[in-house]
């Protein structure tokens, strides 16, 4: 099965106070955690970045489900099927599943801002270095282990191909559902320009939130109609079984500090 986004692992204990979501208030040693704020003109140009290079394989599509995070769709990582090269990484990482991350309205949502502005909602398709490890739960825990593209959402005309997408949510309401899902090439939902974007070195957003992730940022957005986010707010983050439904929106943690990380563009 593709990677998940689990509950937080053992390691981390969560005080009852302090919404799960937003993960543990202190990570040991946590001095790349992710999502930041992209100040532009701090960012620093590097001509030795390369465009990316993504070939997915839409047969290795498997399933959708909503984890209580988000609701994720798993690809079948078990071979180099579906992969991402190219960027500032030497090595060959292979897609595992993406998700996204909303707000309860379309002034917020996104994880990353730009110059502070927020965006409604950001895409994360989220790969795991296949050079190097064998497996995503042994890369999540190395530092060059992950690879997550970050694609921003902006409110406008109805995005075609996530239209799919979005007509398996109601399937998926709760958490821990799941539904099969083939046949969906995510490359839809990349925007038209993939060599420009920012990259940093970070980590996850969620539990464990390790620093084992190379950010690549997309600088061009992609439009996706109000509806069509109405819909993903429509997911709940409790199960059938819990009787107070909670409406799946906000799942985004807080900006973090830089620690005096760089973060480079690979366009001036
Ligand atoms: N929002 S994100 O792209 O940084 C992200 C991506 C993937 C996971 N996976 C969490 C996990 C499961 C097992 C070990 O680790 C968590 C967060
Ligand atoms: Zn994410």
């Amino acid at each position: 099965r593709g990677c998940n986004l689990t509950a937080c692992s053992s390691k981390y204990v969560l005080s009852q106070m302090h919404p799960m979501w937003q993960g543990p208030l202190v990570v040991p040693g946590g001095d790349r955690q992710s999502p930041i704020d992209i100040v532009v003109r701090k960012s620093i140009f590097d001509s030795k970045l390369k465009p990316l290079v993504t070939k997915y394989d839409p047969h290795t599509c498997q399933q959708i489900w909503n984890n209580g995070y988000s609701f994720l769709v798993e690809y079948d990582d078990t071979t180099d099927k579906s992969t991402l090269q190219g960027g500032p990484m030497e090595d060959k990482f292979r897609l595992c599943q993406f998700h996204f991350h909303w707000g309860e309205t379309n002034a917020w949502g996104s994880e990353h801002t730009v110059d502070k502005k927020l965006f409604p909602a950001e895409l994360h398709l989220v790969h795991w270095n296949s050079d190097k490890y064998s497996l995503f739960e042994e890369a999540v825990m190395e530092d060059n282990g992950l690879a997550v593209i970050g694609v921003f959402l902006k409110v406008g005309k109805r995005h075609e191909g996530l239209q799919k997408l979005v007509d398996a949510l109601p399937a998926i309401r709760h958490k821990d559902s799941v539904v099969e899902f083939n046949r969906f090439d995510p490359g839809c939902l990349l925007p038209t320009n993939t060599d420009d974007y920012w990259t940093y070195h970070g980590s996850l957003t969620t539990p464990p939130l390790t620093e084992s992730v190379t950010w690549l940022i997309m600088k061009q957005h992609i439009e996706v109609s109000h509806e069509q986010l109405a819909v993903f707010r429509s997911l709940l983050f409790t199960s059938a079984e819990e009787d107070m439904q909670k409406s799946m929106v906000n799942n985004f943690r807080v900006q973090q500090p830089l620690r005096g990380r760089a973060v480079r563009s690979s366009f001036s």
